[in-house]
């Protein structure tokens, strides 16, 4: 990658749902060339934290800055790919793989959406890294859980953007996908992308990630990812006693 990305910094974000507070006061850097985790169960706020980072929720109180810049100036240039959990999308959409992934190139195209080699090559780039170039005709309906999240992955990678966010990529997927998943993620990292991981399940993030950040409406503890796995920092996190069972 040419450019040298200085990464994502978040300070004192606060978000508040009417009356629930989804995040509190939440302050975080997420590094660049590596591959971040967000832990934590349903409802600590691993989607609010991204949403607020893509700019997609206003936050009550609290700043963002993806390289320095606001999350709408990031989204203008193109500095920001996400990928959303599956539920949030309609598989029923008459579209297939390959039209799906070529989304990913709108940011790229005038308003005219005129597509060029450039998008093509992207496209089919994005399709050979997650091993869809076979299904990239078919509809996305007819797709297991694993193919729909390489499709929006792939999507996500056709974009070319620096800062990649994911949602539960590993929920509902197969162990192939999440080898796959990890692999490519792994692989951007180490090519200077920043990649950040909600998930709430442990099994992957080994492997996966170098940092995390583990989240319970606040901000419990963050830092390289065999510190945050450690037993009594899971137990603040999830409420249970991980060497013992729940507590
Ligand atoms: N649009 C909304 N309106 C009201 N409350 C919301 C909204 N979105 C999220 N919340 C609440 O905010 C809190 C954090 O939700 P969030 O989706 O960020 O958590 P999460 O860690 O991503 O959980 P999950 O893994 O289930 O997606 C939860 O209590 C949730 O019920």
């Amino acid at each position: 990658m040419s450019e040298s990305p200085d990464g994502i910094r978040v300070e004192g974000l606060t978000v508040r749902y009417g009356q629930t507070a989804a995040l509190e006061n939440a302050t975080v850097t997420i590094r660049p060339s590596r591959v971040t985790g967000l832990i934590g169960t349903n409802g600590s706020g691993k989607s609010t934290l991204l949403n607020s980072i893509v700019g997609r929720i206003r936050p009550s109180s609290g700043t963002v800055r993806i390289d320095g810049r606001s999350p709408s100036s990031a989204r203008q240039r193109n500095l920001i790919g996400y990928v959303p959990q599956t539920e949030a999308v309609d598989r029923e959409f008459p579209v297939s793989v390959r039209d799906v992934v070529m989304m990913g190139r709108y940011g790229h195209q005038w308003f005219t959406r005129r597509v060029r080699p450039a998008d093509r090559e992207a496209v089919d780039r994005a399709l050979e890294r997650v091993d869809l170039t076979a299904l990239a005709e078919r509809q996305i309906g007819a797709l297991s859980g694993g193919q729909l999240k390489r499709t929006f992955v792939a999507r996500c990678l056709a974009q070319e953007a620096v800062h990649l966010l994911l949602d539960e990529p590993f929920a509902g997927v197969d162990k192939a996908s999440e080898r796959t998943i990890t692999r490519v993620l792994r692989d951007l990292a180490d090519d200077g992308h920043t990649i950040v991981v909600s998930s709430h399940d442990l099994g992957a993030l080994p492997e996966l990630a170098d940092d995390g950040i583990l989240l319970q409406r606040r901000v419990l503890f963050q830092g390289q990812i065999a510190e945050v796995l450690q037993s009594d920092r899971l137990a603040l996190a999830f409420g249970i006693d991980i060497a013992g069972g729940a507590s």
